[in-house]
């Protein structure tokens, strides 16, 4: 699939500006404006089906294998990756039987983003673990993934953006 760009341009994310610039890999020029004879429509196109950046809310329940089997509810984690798998499957029921998922974020994530609703804000990739990054871009805007293991403990996603 074309980007709409001219070549070699390709498109990235800025974190401190949370938004799309441009980058030419060949002159290492980089900047705010889609660069000259860029196809507008196809360039939108593409990014509307392989988003650069995307924003996520989850839930994480840890386990005592976590890399870091402590939380701001528990400390130490003592819980079986089993137990926790267990929980995370109760809580996406509460989910999709109308709970808002923020909610159960707040009541029950291990995760310090629990304080904003399990809220990650954006992220490119490159910035989180390798099966959450997998998980958050292969959903569309609105949808919840099934449960993710990464070394924190295992999660559910749901894209917002
Ligand atoms: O690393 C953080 C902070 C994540 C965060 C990012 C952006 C805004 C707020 C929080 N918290 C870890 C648990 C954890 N591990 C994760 C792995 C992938 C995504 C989110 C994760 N959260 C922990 O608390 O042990």
């Amino acid at each position: 699939m074309s980007t709409g760009l001219p070549t070699p341009w390709t498109v990235r994310f800025s974190k401190s500006k949370r938004r799309e610039y441009f980058f030419n890999p060949e002159s290492k020029q980089s900047q705010w404006e889609e660069p000259e004879g860029t196809d507008h429509e196809a360039l939108k196109k593409y990014l509307s089906e392989h988003p650069v950046k995307v924003r996520c809310l989850h839930v994480l329940i840890k386990h005592n294998g976590s890399r870091r089997p402590a939380s701001h509810r528990q400390d130490p984690i003592t819980i079986s990756k089993e137990e926790a798998l267990e929980q995370l499957s109760k809580c996406k029921e509460q989910i999709d039987s109308g709970e808002r998922f923020e909610d159960v974020a707040k009541e029950r994530s291990d995760c310090s983003s629990f304080k904003r609703g399990g809220d990650l804000g954006y992220f490119s990739r490159g910035e989180m673990q390798p099966p959450f990054e997998k998980a958050a871009f292969a959903l569309k805007v609105g949808e919840m993934s099934g449960p993710v293991e990464t070394d924190s403990g295992v999660h559910i996603i749901k894209r917002v953006a």
